[in-house]
């Protein structure tokens, strides 16, 4: 096991060098699948993201009503990842959200190190770049800024940026009216599989427990972004998660064997199906794999609010009302810190038989 302190990508980035170090370069297998993401992003053959507009979901119209609905549930049974329009969060706020975000970033990097965090000794929540802790010893090209959002009482506003001035009152309405957009899509989510309106969502913990955690990511210029990730393939495990970013291409979705690189819709918020929602579905909704990439010309920001069940307090398992005879559960019961450490392992398992 390789465990060293990892450099910060923003100054390896700003450093000029021409190569990148060896553990950002991704294993052969991987690297022909990795193209030029602007290139990637313009192509309009093949499967695309969907697209949801959310405008008509409460529409008086029952007809109008339901399409609407049964759309978005299409595309969480097809794709698990949309593009969500007219979520009702405004534009101003969004805006307000990303240039606090930025304006933090925009700190030099030794100002962003006071809000370091110590993964050693357990201190997630700061600002943070990914340890090369795995058997592999990859890393990926980003760093990050990690901060549990909501319930309000359970986040510590003591290690939240404090510049700039603005982001605590921007980034706290942001997620209280990202809990609303999250209590509507599991309730919707929940009439999809034929339950009451409010299953979903007692499922995961409801409102005293569902926890939102906010994750910025920072991938900064990269001089070789056909050998590097942003962020390596994976599926998030939490219930929902939400994305916003600052309209340069990256994020890639692996759909029917092939990675489709999703397009820049503005006003959006990407939202993905969780693992949690996948295993509480019986499989229904899917999780579905996804990455980054990077690239030469421009810093590429993203606002990922993770919506998760408590660590240990929940059982997750399929419903027993979609699990059937014929639809037998296709997941064994786990805490959510189970389902962590689960994928952990696995994951552990999968590069020990690559580094052979
Ligand atoms: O940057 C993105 O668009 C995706 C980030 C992501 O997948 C994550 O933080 O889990
Ligand atoms: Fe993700």
């Amino acid at each position: 096991m390789v465990t060293t302190v990892a450099p910060r990508v923003e100054s390896l980035s700003s450093s000029g060098i021409q190569s990148i170090p060896k553990e950002y370069i991704r294993p052969q297998e991987e690297l022909t699948s990795i193209g030029n993401v602007f290139e990637e992003e313009k192509k309009d053959e093949g499967p695309q993201v969907p697209t949801i507009d959310l405008k008509e979901v409460d529409s008086e119209d029952q007809l109008v009503r339901e399409n609407c609905r049964a759309e978005l549930i299409r595309a969480a049974k097809e794709w698990g990842v949309m593009h969500l329009v007219n979520h009702g969060i405004s534009d101003g706020l969004i805006d307000r959200v990303k240039k606090a975000g930025e304006a933090f970033f925009d700190l030099p990097v030794e100002e962003k190190e006071r809000y370091a965090n110590d993964q050693a000794s357990g201190k997630i929540q700061g600002y943070g770049s990914k340890l090369a802790n795995n058997v592999s010893g990859q890393l990926e090209w980003e760093d990050y800024f990690f901060h549990l959002v909501f319930p309000e009482e359970k986040r510590d506003l003591s290690i939240w940026p404090k510049t700039p001035a603005s982001y605590i009152e921007v980034t706290s309405e942001y997620a209280r009216q990202l809990r609303a957009l999250a209590t509507k899509i599991l309730s919707l989510l929940s009439l999809g599989l034929g339950l009451e309106e409010g299953r979903l969502e007692k499922e995961v913990g409801g409102l005293e427990e569902l926890l939102l955690q906010m994750k910025i990511n920072y991938y900064p210029r990269c001089p070789q972004p056909e050998l590097a990730l942003g962020v390596e393939a994976h599926t998030d495990i939490s219930a929902l998660t939400f994305i916003l970013h600052n309209m340069v291409p990256g994020l890639q979705l692996f759909y029917q064997g092939k990675w489709v690189t999703a397009k820049c819709v503005p006003n959006s918020i990407i939202m993905h199906i969780g693992d949690t929602v996948e295993i509480l579905s019986n499989g229904k909704y899917k999780s579905i794999l996804h990455r980054g990439l990077v690239n030469k010309e421009k810093v590429r920001i993203s606002w990922a609010v993770f919506c998760e069940p408590p660590k240990d307090k929940i059982i997750l398992k399929p419903l027993p009302e979609v699990v059937t005879e014929a639809e037998p559960a296709l997941f064994p019961p786990r805490t959510f810190a189970q389902h962590i450490e689960y994928k952990l392992f696995r994951k552990s398992q999968e590069e020990a038989t690559i580094s052979k």
